[in-house]
């Protein structure tokens, strides 16, 4: 089994990530003490950290996501966005992901003025600072944005049009997201047609917070290429006492056309989507082979990371370096990025940088951590 320090230094490929929900806490206080704001629950940025934790420990979708009213406070101006964009970037560098795809909604933004565009230049500008810093520390990664609508809202048409604006120009995506119970994906289809109709990507959070309809409609009625989290696909798979597996037909569907399935198992213990690691679907899917990627989705809601998720797993179901491989080389082929790009990425950064952790043993002397 990989150690914490292996884990580390795997590269790592991250599909879904939120930039409003992974905010570095000490950042936080200081635009919001720059910008004066004064609803912050905390001013020390320890403290700040464990609020956002247990608040998001909630067991419920809705009450997770009231967390986000802080973050997207402190988010409305030019400046912050660069700033925040770019340490997220460092951040997911300095934790060992190369690739990474990280979302936002534009349009909970706007409050100070900005317009969408101003948003979408601004966290682009954040992205590419943050990759030059991260190089200049010894870490390469590329990043890319995906454009988020909020399900409750009407302005999915407008986002997907945004980014199809942009999508030469740093926005490899579309998604929509919040609560989903009570918002079906069907209902921002315009968008999604739109979208098809431009052969562009886009990826819709569902069977998340409800179950199999909401799936069903991603797939067959709004035409998604990635569902993110589709944890409740596990609804129409049934296990028997023999321990025989029969998929039902959207379950056979999702597997068959290797949908990707973006899952964020911290994030699903904190909403109630589900109760352990070792009950997480993510185990059975996994080795059914489904094509399971695994994402951090909040990192400051669930205080995690892309290595922590793996730590988790790798605790839990004893995952070897192959298994994190199999699922880093899943997510690099499920990214939003051309054909050719993804490839290369599996066969000159994520298949090399596995191979060399995976012959450290014939090193004993020169290896950092010869346990
Ligand atoms: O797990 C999730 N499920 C649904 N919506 C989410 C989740 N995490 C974050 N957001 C929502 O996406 C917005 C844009 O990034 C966030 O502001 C939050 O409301
Ligand atoms: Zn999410």
């Amino acid at each position: 089994m990989p150690n914490r320090e292996q884990i580390l230094r795997a590269p790592k490929v991250l599909l879904h990530d939120h930039l409003d929900g992974g905010l570095r806490p000490a950042t936080i206080v200081e635009l919001a003490a720059e910008q004066g704001y004064d609803r912050l629950p905390a001013t020390d940025p320890g403290k700040l950290a464990v609020w956002f934790r247990e608040a998001a420990d909630s067991g419920s979708l809705p009450r997770y996501l009231e967390t986000f009213a802080h973050t997207c406070a402190v988010m409305q101006r030019r400046d912050a966005l660069v700033r925040v964009a770019a340490e997220c970037v460092e951040d997911l560098a300095a934790d060992g992901v190369v690739y990474a795809e990280i979302r936002y909604a534009p349009e909970q933004h706007l409050e100070d003025g900005l317009t969408l565009e101003e948003v979408v230049e601004a966290v682009n500008e954040g992205f590419r600072e943050g990759e030059r810093r991260a190089a200049a520390a010894g870490h390469r990664i590329r990043t890319a944005a995906l454009l988020t609508a909020m399900r409750h809202a009407a302005r999915a048409f407008e986002i997907a049009e945004l980014a199809n604006r942009y999508r030469d120009r740093g926005v490899a995506g579309f998604d929509i997201a919040g609560a989903e119970a009570g918002f079906p994906p069907t209902r921002h289809l315009d968008a999604f047609e739109y979208l098809k109709r431009e052969n562009n990507h886009f990826t819709i959070h569902a069977g998340e917070a409800f179950g199999l309809p909401s799936i069903w409609q991603a797939l067959q009625w709004c035409g998604a290429d990635r569902l993110g989290h589709g944890v409740r696909i596990i609804d129409d798979i049934e296990v028997g006492d023999d321990g025989a597996v029969r998929l039902g037909r959207l379950a056979a569907y999702v597997r068959d056309k290797r949908i990707p399935l973006e899952m964020c198992p911290t994030s699903n213990l904190q909403t109630g989507a589900a109760t352990s690691y070792g009950e997480h679907p993510i185990g059975l899917l996994r080795r059914l082979r489904f094509r399971v990627t695994v994402n951090t989705d909040n990192r400051l809601m669930s205080d995690t990371s892309m290595s922590r998720e793996f730590e988790h797993l790798v605790r839990t179901f004893q995952y070897s370096l192959d298994d994190l491989q199999w699922f880093t080389v899943n997510a690099m082929k499920s990214a939003f990025i051309p054909f050719d790009e993804r490839l290369a990425m599996i066969n000159e950064v994520i298949k090399p940088g596995y191979a060399a952790l995976r012959s450290e043993w014939l090193f004993p002397s020169v290896s950092e951590n010869p346990a």
